[in-house]
């Protein structure tokens, strides 16, 4: 679409480790009632102004209280993102939980980390899903425009 009218949204992929991760995090929306019960990334939509990596953080921040260190861009075709309903264009980025108290991105934030993640106002419930049953990801309730990014970062997790 031209002109920029597209709303721009970011989603996390939280992976509980950089260099070999087991499970991933899935985010139950407590709201609008359309979406309630819906499984989805963790994130929202950019601000103006704001570049995708750090609406990123600063959304999974407000919403689940953790700092995320960035990882890869699960890509989509267009460079724009992911087609949601409507005009809304999604990037997707895959990301580990930062102790955040030296600034320094850990590679591992181990059952400590994962334990911090809550789900706040936002969401209903957070669960952390296994990569190696990639048919149970598959089948929660996921907003039905994720199910091609949920298959594309199984994907890109397989060949890493
Ligand atoms: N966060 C997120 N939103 C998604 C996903 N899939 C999907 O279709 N969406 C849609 C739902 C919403 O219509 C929109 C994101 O809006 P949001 O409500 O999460 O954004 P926000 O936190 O900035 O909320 P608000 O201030 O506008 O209420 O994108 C997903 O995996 N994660």
């Amino acid at each position: 679409m031209p002109g920029g009218t597209r709303t721009r949204v970011v989603g996390a992929a939280i992976l509980d480790s950089a260099s070999a991760p087991t499970r991933v995090l899935a985010a139950q929306r407590a709201y609008p009632e359309s979406l309630r019960g819906l499984w989805e990334f963790p994130g929202g939509k950019q601000e103006p102004g704001e570049t995708p990596r750090d609406a990123l953080v600063r959304e999974c921040r407000e919403e689940l209280g953790v700092d995320l260190a960035l990882l890869d861009e699960v890509e989509a075709a267009d460079p724009e993102g992911w087609p949601l309903s409507g005009t809304a264009v999604m990037r997707v980025f895959t990301a580990v939980l930062s102790s955040g108290s030296q600034g320094e991105p850990s590679t591992d934030p181990g059952p400590a980390l994962e334990a911090r993640v809550r789900a706040g106002d936002d969401h209903l419930a957070a669960r952390w899903l296994p990569l190696a049953d990639p048919g149970a990801v598959l089948a929660l309730p996921w907003i039905p425009a994720d199910l091609p990014i949920v298959a594309a970062l199984l994907e890109l997790l397989r060949t890493e």
